[in-house]
């Protein structure tokens, strides 16, 4: 159909960002045929109020320099600037009055994030507003986990797809552990968020 486009959303608090977002979203956006992906750090997470989440600002530079050199990545500031707590569901609307009827949204997960799916705000709207794609994740993949699948199209009409690519072994906690224990993360993240992350003393003290 022509003017119709194809765009991935990627959230995540990326405290911070590393190449199992970035892998998985280029593979994705091959697999799908995104026109783009847009990579949305979250502002104040009503998941993880109990938890010690670095600055909005400087988890949204790391991604700014993490996906600048490819040019089908693009980052909002949408959540950052938002008051209060955020929320995807008035995430996805926002896209939807930028792009309109014209484009069809995608919001890519990891296998984790789908056993949370029906606690998100108002998860049936979300549902009937955009699509689904969910990475599978080393140690989050068993039998619930499909089951689960089944259960959120089944129940709610979700239209939810697994990506069919190779699984990525990263995840944020091991970055910020390895820090705090003095250890490498050379090959985890690009070296421009390896160095912004030094040169601001990031995750030193991380108690998480
Ligand atoms: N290695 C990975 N493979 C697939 N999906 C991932 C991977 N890492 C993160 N994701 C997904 O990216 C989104 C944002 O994740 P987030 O920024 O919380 O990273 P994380 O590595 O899971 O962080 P943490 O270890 O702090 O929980 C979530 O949907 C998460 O499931
Ligand atoms: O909208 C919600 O209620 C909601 C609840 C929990 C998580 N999310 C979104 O899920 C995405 C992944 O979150 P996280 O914690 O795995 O980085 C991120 O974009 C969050 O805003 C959204």
């Amino acid at each position: 159909m022509p003017g119709y486009i194809k765009i991935g959303i990627s959230g995540g608090t990326f405290d911070p960002i590393h190449y199992g977002h970035l892998i998985v979203a280029e593979n994705i956006r091959n697999t799908i045929g995104l026109d783009k992906v847009i990579f949305v750090p979250t502002g104040m997470p009503p998941h993880k109020k109990h938890k010690n989440v670095t600055s909005p600002i400087d988890r949204l530079n790391m991604v700014k320099k993490a996906v600048y050199t490819n040019p089908h990545f693009e980052v909002s500031s949408v959540e950052v600037e938002r008051e209060g707590y955020t929320y995807t569901i008035d995430t996805v609307k926002h896209f939807k009055r930028i792009y309109g009827e014209k484009a069809q949204l995608y919001f890519i997960t990891g296998a984790d994030v789908v056993k949370e799916l029906t606690t998100w705000k108002n998860f049936e709207e979300l549902f009937t507003m955009c699509k689904f794609i969910s990475a599978l994740r080393p140690d989050y993949i068993d039998e619930s986990f499909y089951s689960e699948i089944e259960h959120l199209k089944k129940q709610y009409n979700a239209d939810i797809i697994v990506a069919n690519i190779p699984m990525v072994q990263i995840s944020s906690t091991d970055i910020r552990n390895r820090i705090k224990e003095g250890k490498s993360i050379k090959y985890l993240l690009p070296e421009c968020v390896e160095e912004y992350i030094y040169r601001n003393n990031l995750y030193i003290k991380s108690d998480r």
